[in-house]
């Protein structure tokens, strides 16, 4: 009579939440006992107990009781001893933080995380104008006090130091505050993790693991753009975590309003805490990495002869991004100490003459033209055709504004590329976007988006 009064409201419960809220949460659910007016049911997570019985326990009262079993009261139980929850361990007044975090490691399953780079710490991040406040911003997650800005997300280029940062967070709370529970991951293996969940059917214990983070870091999250499910997942974890006050990292390529195919309500979200831009290096910045990247070498493998100015000259030249700065000079340690030789300008030259050739690049009109047409979705040749609606004049105004700021040629030069057009209505489009830039932000970012685009 029990299980025929629970195949009743189940058929019921179908209807009454809909097919997929069923299978996810009243499907897995396991009546264990029916009597003097208390069901019990078993829940294979704790989690999914406590959404259960926050969200579904009414109901599954109500058809019980249509079913033919009046019942009062719904107890959820978890199906077996599970590990114990970092928050109730935390809980416990008596042990110290030390022994936490070892109960933690002893209690708790491995977190999935991605290894972290032992040489991405605060104290080898170099800080200059264009990064100044996205380090202050690391710091202060990384001292693990109450959550003041969330999420915080870390937005540049390739290479300009995001997962760098990302990591110098994580070793920090990790030393200042090993009981909480820090996961660092890429987008893409949040991802495969939840791939591998659904296949396994093990969604539930995704979704607990998930939830049971203290911080919770996410590295170029652009990846989930597209990918419907996923995106959903994570929009789902990201509140939760949000909702409990635990604290959110992410990185992305780009500001999250420009990250195309990424649902609205997830753009909206992201937007919600703290947005901090890697700008580009600039020449100090630069010169100030490769000569803490000098240092560092020395103090690991002795002297190394050097000719003045050599440093300079890297950080004058190659303007890419540090991730090739520093591999250059790795490259010039390595051929000078197997030649042993001391590192002269000429060799500097000979050795890099790739690396110095490559960004030497130029970007040309026509590229920006393409770039801005795609950007905004309009045709390559309204670029230098006559028409003057705003939708497609603005558009041209900005591939102006880039072929003036990112080449060297002429206004009467990129008048010629732009359909034949006079000087004077170049320099006009040029100031229009220059007062535009000031007073809009999105113009703003739109313009910081293409010419990142650009400069790739
Ligand atoms: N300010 C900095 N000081 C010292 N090293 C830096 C700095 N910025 C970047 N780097 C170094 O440059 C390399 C690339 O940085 P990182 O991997 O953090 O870049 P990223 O922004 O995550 O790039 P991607 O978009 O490719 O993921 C790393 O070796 C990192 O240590």
């Amino acid at each position: 009579m029990t299980n025929d009064s629970w195949g009743q409201a189940r058929n019921d419960l179908i209807k009454a939440v809909g097919k997929n809220n069923f299978v996810t949460w009243i499907e897995p659910l396991r009546l264990i006992g029916l009597e003097g007016g208390i069901a019990r049911f078993e829940a294979p997570t704790k989690f999914m107990r406590d959404w259960v019985s926050r969200n579904f326990a009414e109901q599954i009262r109500t058809h019980l009781s249509l079913a033919g079993k009046a019942v009062d009261r719904i107890e959820f139980l978890v199906a077996s001893t599970r590990p114990v929850p970092i928050a109730q361990i935390a809980d416990r007044p008596t042990r110290t933080r030390t022994a936490l975090a070892a109960a933690r490691v002893a209690d708790e399953p491995e977190l999935p995380g991605a290894p972290l780079d032992s040489r991405f710490t605060f104290d080898t991040f170099v800080v200059g104008k264009p990064n100044e406040l996205a380090h202050a911003a690391a710091r202060r997650v990384a001292e693990g006090g109450p959550t003041t800005f969330n999420p915080l997300f870390l937005y540049g280029g390739v290479g300009l130091g995001k997962t760098h940062l990302m990591h110098a967070i994580a070793h920090e709370l990790r030393t200042r505050r090993p009981e909480l529970r820090v996961l660092y991951l890429s987008a893409e293996q949040f991802m495969y993790r939840f791939i591998q969940a659904l296949r396994e059917k093990q969604v539930m214990d995704f979704k607990e693991m998930f939830r049971a983070v203290d911080v919770l870091m996410v590295d170029d999250v652009q990846f989930i753009a597209g990918k419907d499910s996923t995106q959903e997942e994570f929009f789902h974890t990201f509140n939760a975590l949000v909702d409990q006050n635990k604290q959110i990292v992410i990185s992305a390529d780009r500001a999250p309003g420009e990250i195309k195919d990424l649902e609205e309500r997830i753009k909206s979200r992201l937007q919600c805490g703290l947005v901090v831009d890697l700008h580009p290096t600039d020449y100090e910045l630069r010169l100030g990495i490769l000569q803490q990247k000098a240092e560092a070498y020395r103090a690991q493998h002795g002297n190394l002869k050097m000719a003045d100015g050599i440093l300079e000259f890297l950080a004058h030249r190659i303007t890419t991004n540090v991730r090739v700065l520093e591999g250059a000079l790795t490259r010039l340690f390595a051929f000078a100490s197997l030649v042993g030789r001391e590192i002269t300008l000429d060799l500097a030259q000979d050795c890099l003459a790739d690396i110095l050739r490559a960004s030497e690049r130029k970007i040309t009109i026509e590229e920006i033209q393409r770039k801005v047409a795609e950007h905004y979705n309009i045709r390559l040749s309204d670029m230098i055709g006559p028409k003057r609606v705003r939708t497609i004049a603005r558009p041209r105004q900005i591939a102006m504004y880039l072929a003036k700021n990112m080449t060297t040629r002429s206004l009467p030069e990129i008048g010629r590329r732009f359909g034949g057009r006079d000087h004077t209505t170049i320099m006009h489009g040029v100031r229009k976007i220059e007062e535009l830039k000031a007073s809009d932000n999105q113009l703003d970012e739109d313009l910081k988006l293409l010419r990142r685009l650009l400069e790739a």
